[in-house]
């Protein structure tokens, strides 16, 4: 028997084939083929109204009307309701992160592991890694949310998708809003996700963001994945027609 037979092929974090999703009889995403493997970051740039995050909300199943393979990590999920996509296949920052102010930050990071809260040793250990990577989170701990500043409030929203222990990170522009400095954090939290492993979409407006953080990248416009490559070869002639699309 060949050594490449015995080789257990593993399914990549995200692989997206001939998806069609959109709103009532109207299709915004035509045609979408998309992969992240295990371990790998992945940018999804595009104008306002590409289709961004009608994407993301294509894989959580929370838009309803969608043709086409959806699988996360071998498991697909183009049929399940949202609430099972959250329960460890899926993670998401949603865009503007949604927090629930007044709760305690704590509190926020719990609702994220909500699915393993019986699993004492496990949610603990959740807790210590997003405490780990984001040391001011767990000094602000038993903080309202709202009295954390907006970059702080982000890596809130970050910690408590960690705490699904998701197979696959979905960030929909988590740079959107912040100060530059509050921006270079965020980013050295995704390079940190990356070293550990996590496997990662980015949607992002930001092209330097993108490159700095990720390794392939895909530009969506009117709804179809117009370009795509490894951030490396992007050179100025690709930078250039990247942020043509961008307008
Ligand atoms: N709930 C909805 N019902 C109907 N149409 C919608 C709905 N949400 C978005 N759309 C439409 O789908 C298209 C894509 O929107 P989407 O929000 O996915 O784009 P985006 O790339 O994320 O843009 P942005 O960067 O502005 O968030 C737009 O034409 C938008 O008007």
């Amino acid at each position: 028997m060949s050594a490449e037979s015995t080789t257990p092929v593993i399914a990549p974090a995200l692989r997206l084939e001939g998806l069609y999703a959109g709103y009532g009889r109207f299709d915004v995403l035509h045609d979408i083929a998309l992969h992240v493997e295990r371990g790998e970051a992945v940018a999804l740039l595009g104008p306002n109204g590409a289709g961004k995050t009608t994407l993301l909300r294509a894989i959580m199943g929370m838009v309803k009307q969608r043709r086409g393979v959806i699988e996360v990590a071998g498991t697909d999920v183009s049929r399940l309701p949202t609430h099972r996509i959250a329960r460890g296949l899926v993670g998401i920052v949603p865009e503007g992160r949604r927090l629930f102010l007044g709760q305690s930050v704590e509190d926020n990071l719990r609702l994220g592991g909500l699915h393993l809260r019986h699993d004492h040793a496990r949610t603990a250990q959740l807790l210590r890694s997003v405490f780990d990577l984001f040391p001011v989170v767990e000094r602000y701990r038993a903080r309202p949310a709202t009295a954390l500043s907006g970059g702080e409030q982000q890596m809130v929203a970050i910690g408590r998708m960690m705490m699904s222990d998701p197979e696959l990170m979905l960030l929909d522009e988590p740079s959107l809003g912040l100060a530059p400095l509050a921006i270079q954090s965020m980013a050295d939290a995704l390079l940190a996700l990356r070293e550990r492993g996590r496997s990662i979409l980015l949607v992002e407006q930001r092209v330097d963001l993108a490159l700095q953080v990720c390794d392939r990248i895909y530009v969506l416009s009117g709804g179809r994945i117009v370009e795509q490559g490894a951030a490396d070869d992007i050179d100025g002639r690709g930078r250039a027609l990247i942020d043509a699309y961008l307008g």
